[in-house]
């Protein structure tokens, strides 16, 4: 059964930083680089061939992508990058402090800014909006490839990937605030040839 795997870049300089991130373009920390190689390890150790491979624009999932099929062993996968995966646009709040933010605004209003699934930060996407466009790719682009066969391998963003997520595990709003995506992880489903996940683990 054909696999597709979600990685969620490795560490960025604004993930150590603690900073709300986005779409603004920071590159992966030496821990985010080695994170990335891993994930690429242990494809290569489950013995997974990829067919095909997408990214994100920004920089942070193009590197992790790089460095993880380097790792693996596959370097001349084909690979398609789309704005539509890109991190959550964090409007107002990008380049803050996380921390300071929730000092000034309380914790209660940072987490629903950064985990409900419909309220918008200042200026920028909630889940929601994300989810309109990472979804549409998602199904136009992504799943038929796995439905045909592939073993597709998707290197992105917290945010772009639990709206992914969200549909594949059948999440609630409710339940999608408890969702979070580690860094450099290869999440594994094997999915039908009618586009249904079979099995979800992770490496
Ligand atoms: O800052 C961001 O862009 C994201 C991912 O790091 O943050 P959050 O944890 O709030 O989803």
């Amino acid at each position: 059964m054909a696999k597709l795997i979600l990685l969620r870049h490795g560490q960025s300089l604004w993930n150590l930083e603690n900073r709300f991130t986005g779409w603004v373009d920071v590159p992966l920390t030496p821990q985010g680089e080695q994170e990335a190689i891993e994930a690429g390890e242990k494809i290569k150790a489950a013995g997974i061939h990829i067919d095909k491979a997408f990214t994100s624009v920004l920089d942070r999932a193009k590197q992790t992508l790089r460095l993880c099929l380097h790792a693996a062993g596959q370097t001349s996968v084909p690979t398609e990058e789309s704005e539509a995966l890109n991190e959550r646009h964090y409007g107002d709040l990008q380049g803050l402090n996380k921390a300071e933010t929730a000092a000034k605004f309380g914790e209660e209003q940072v987490k629903l800014w950064r985990r409900s699934y419909s309220v918008r930060p200042p200026g920028g996407e909630s889940l929601a909006d994300t989810a309109a466009r990472a979804l549409p790719y998602f199904y136009d682009k992504i799943l038929p490839e796995v439905k045909a066969g592939k073993n597709v391998l998707v290197s992105a963003h917290g945010n772009s990937l639990r709206a992914i997520v969200m549909k594949l595990d059948n999440l609630s709003e409710e339940q999608v605030i408890d969702l979070n995506i580690p860094n450099g992880v290869p999440i594994v489903y094997e999915i039908d040839s009618e586009g249904r996940p079979i099995s979800k683990t992770e490496l």
